[in-house]
């Protein structure tokens, strides 16, 4: 199964809930890719002798890697680190997740400002690129397991919206200015 993306409807239901917008239409790889997010489907059963992992990892230089178990037991401040994942932020770096078991929703803003959820099931690697605006929250299974990959010592800051004179906000924004042109818009 591929990975699941859509345009997300406005209303103020549950985050945990899909949002899906009514019809039901999901984005494609190539859409996402247009933002710079990455997408690789592995099996997620293999994770510690995974060679398309490693191969990954070499090529990209993912040389860090960490678990977050996201159930209250397992996590420090579980309410308060679940609310400032779904604040609306940025990071100097890549931030990549691998979903090896449960289930989540990673929201990211598309070129138009509006939101894209891309739904993380077992399996699922994303990276999403460095001045990004994007969020996480669980979905109504309330619970996932992430592996979290990085460059050399990891740096978790989010900074939060609004980042529009943040230089690597800024180099984002060319990135996409180069992709689709003028047409796009500075928020
Ligand atoms: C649960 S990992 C994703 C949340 C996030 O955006 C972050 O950690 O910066
Ligand atoms: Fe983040």
């Amino acid at each position: 199964m591929a990975l699941e993306a859509w345009l997300m409807d406005d209303s103020n239901e549950d985050q945990r809930l899909p949002h899906h917008p009514n019809p039901k239409e999901l984005l494609t790889i190539d859409y996402l890719a247009e933002l710079g997010v990455l997408y690789w489907k592995l099996n997620p059963d293999n994770y510690e002798h995974d060679s398309e992992l490693g191969k990954i990892r070499d090529e990209r230089g993912y040389d860090y890697m960490d678990m977050l178990d996201l159930c209250p037991e397992k996590v420090s401040n579980y309410e308060e680190k679940l609310k400032n994942f779904f604040t609306e932020h940025i990071h100097k770096d890549e931030e990549i997740r691998y979903c090896l078991a449960g289930s989540g929703y990673f929201d990211v803003r598309d070129k138009d400002d509006r939101w894209i959820r891309i739904w993380m099931k077992p399996g699922d690697l994303i990276v999403l690129p460095a001045g990004i605006y994007h969020r996480f929250t669980l979905d109504t299974g309330n619970y996932i397991k992430l592996m979290r990959l990085f460059v050399g010592e990891p740096v978790w800051t989010p900074y939060n919206r609004p980042q529009e004179e943040h230089p690597v906000r800024k180099e984002y924004i060319k990135s996409l200015t180069h992709k689709f042109g003028e047409s796009i818009q500075a928020h």
